[in-house]
């Protein structure tokens, strides 16, 4: 299975277009307040319908309750929900079931320690995603450029897809890929010129690393 590549925190039609354009697997749009990248409804239908069709839409949304979540569903209609927030397990199950959408669950991971909850959400997502975990009293949960330890996903047994994110770039997206045989790479920070502004080259760069990581891994 091809490497899944992920931009995340998308804001405008020409960095998105830079992005389906180069090749970007999935696009993702962030719906979260205190992010320099949240989306108004009126810009994610827009960006929603510009992507439609050229990758997949991804909606991330932290500790959302249904009725966001359905607005959200409404009008950027997505393809994945990205729940980033401290949703429990039952929470998971209880959003896909009204939704019917697959579900990205991401695990915010500092030690192995972290990986303890794995198996039951594991049991209920369709994918995971592992992120660095945010430092104590930061005001967003991801997004922040912080990488976390590789090597922790080293041994992972996991039967199901899952992508690493957290201060990933151009220039160490291959060691991330080597060390976790991760299915997918997922960056926001990486290819901004400045919180919330995504740079159009960072943006391509990116994408060619990963493509070039992943001959690499075939052979
Ligand atoms: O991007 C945000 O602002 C954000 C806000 C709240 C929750 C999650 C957020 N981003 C989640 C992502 O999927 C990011 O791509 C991931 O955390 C990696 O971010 P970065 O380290 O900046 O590449």
């Amino acid at each position: 299975m091809s490497l899944l590549v992920k931009i995340c925190g998308l804001s405008t039609r020409e960095t998105l277009d830079v992005a389906l354009s180069a090749g970007a697997d999935m696009v993702g749009f962030v719906f979260f307040s205190p992010s320099p990248r949240h989306l108004s409804l009126e810009t994610a239908r827009e960006l929603g319908k510009q992507a439609r069709g050229r990758a997949a839409k991804v909606a991330l949304t932290v500790d959302a309750d249904d009725a966001t979540l359905e607005n959200i569903v409404e009008t950027l209609r997505p393809d994945l929900l990205q729940l980033h927030g401290k949703e429990t397990i039952a929470r998971v199950r209880d959003i896909k079931a009204k939704f019917s959408l697959p579900v990205m669950k991401v695990i915010a991971v500092e030690t192995s320690a972290d990986l303890a909850a794995l198996p039951g959400y594991a049991s209920v997502a369709d994918r995971i995603l592992f992120d660095a975990r945010a430092p104590k009293g930061a005001t967003r949960p991801g997004g922040l450029g912080a990488v976390f330890d590789w090597h922790v996903l080293e041994k992972l047994d996991l039967q199901l897809p899952f992508m690493v994110s957290g201060g990933l770039t151009a220039d160490n997206v291959a060691e991330a890929i080597r060390v976790t045989r991760a299915g997918g790479v997922d960056v926001s920070s990486g290819v901004e010129s400045s919180p919330g502004v995504k740079d159009p080259e960072l943006i391509r760069n990116f994408i060619r690393a990963a493509r070039a990581s992943e001959e690499l891994m075939v052979r």
